[in-house]
């Protein structure tokens, strides 16, 4: 299983997701300033992954923070880390637990504090494993044996603390002996799909192919689709998804053609405060992602862009939210609260 991200005594430790398939690169982040950076270029990248990077920035900072200055230089911690990417709500729920920690902490002595944040730090990490092992187990029977699954971006290892949300239910569907192969949309631009979802499967011998993202809708067409299953970035109280560009138009075909579409994700990616999904905010990202591939364009010079790096699906094209509390199915304004309250 692949590393994705480490606290060591050096220094956070994680694999460089820019330079994946072609280099295997690590990156290590010794201050919150770095961490942040790290997020926001996608050097690690994934709803769950950023969420525990966050905590271990939080964490990072805290370490080196003058302690004379500890509440103004934490408010500056969080609010940087804060301010690296918008849509995945899993990087405010991680910092706001880290918040919780601090205050319940305010009075003790500087050591006591900083060993706290790092041990929840680390709690965030080693949680995160267990809570997709769990998803796992709940979206395996939903799997349809000796079919494919379509998957779209990177939702896997690669995408959490390990073993993955979307990919989670696949690696569990494998273990429970069910005779399934993978088609992973190549996810343009920034190619998560093709980069890292490919190269993750063939780490665990996991029968994988890769289509483009112009393919879905003739194998969804074909019969040879058993489900969808894709991860998300934020979900509504009513069950609209925020997830990689490209998964509505996915959802839509999907709907079309009578193939299941799941969405693998942990509570912490739900944000009941919000009614639906047109208000989850919608990363825009560099122009250079979509006119050059690792630095060769294929774009004309000075070629205008949009790069919207999250699309919204409705509830209606959502077949069930696998969670690691079980499957919320519709109507999801009742499930999804029900479900984090258990
Ligand atoms: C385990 S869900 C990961 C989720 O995050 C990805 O976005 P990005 O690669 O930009 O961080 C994508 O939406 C995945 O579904």
């Amino acid at each position: 299983m692949v590393e994705t991200i480490q606290w060591t005594d050096a220094g956070v430790v994680m694999i460089d997701q820019t330079r994946l398939p072609r280099v295997e690169e690590f990156v290590t982040c010794t201050t919150y300033e770095e961490m942040a950076h790290a997020i926001k270029t996608m050097v690690i990248r994934g709803a769950p992954a950023i969420g525990v990077a966050a905590a271990m920035g939080v964490a990072l900072g805290v370490l080196k923070a003058d302690p004379a200055q500890l509440d103004a230089e934490f408010e500056v911690i969080c609010s940087t880390l804060a301010a690296t990417r918008p849509t995945a709500v899993n990087l405010f729920w991680a910092i706001d637990r880290m918040k919780k920690l601090y205050t319940s902490m305010q009075g003790q002595p500087i050591e006591a504090l900083r060993e706290a944040m790092v041990k929840e730090a680390k709690l965030v990490y080693l949680e995160d494993i267990a809570i997709n092992e769990a998803i796992g187990a709940h979206g395996a029977p939903l799997v349809p044996d000796g079919k494919t699954v379509l998957t779209h971006c990177n939702a896997g290892a690669l995408a959490t603390a390990g073993f993955g949300t979307a990919l989670g239910v696949i690696r569990a569907a494998v273990n429970a002996g069910k005779n399934i192969d993978v088609f992973a949309d190549e996810t343009r631009p920034f190619l998560q799909g093709a980069r890292l979802t490919v190269w993750e499967l063939q780490q665990d011998n996991i029968p994988v192919k890769l289509i483009t993202d112009n393919m879905a809708g003739h194998f969804l067409k074909s019969g040879r689709i058993g489900c969808v299953v894709v991860g998300a970035d934020r979900i509504a109280r009513n069950g609209d998804v925020a997830n990689k560009v490209g998964t509505y138009g996915v959802a839509v075909l999907a709907k079309e053609n009578g193939v299941p579409f799941y969405v693998a994700a942990p509570i912490s990616t739900l944000d009941l405060t919000l009614d639906h999904g047109d208000q989850i905010p919608i990363e825009q990202r560099p122009s250079t992602e979509v006119t050059e591939v690792f630095g060769v364009p294929v774009a004309p010079e000075n070629t205008q862009v949009e790069n919207p790096a999250f699309d919204v699906t409705p509830n209606r094209y959502v077949t069930g939210i696998i969670t690691e509390k079980g499957v919320a199915r519709p109507p999801y304004e009742e499930s999804l609260p029900r479900l984090a309250q258990e």
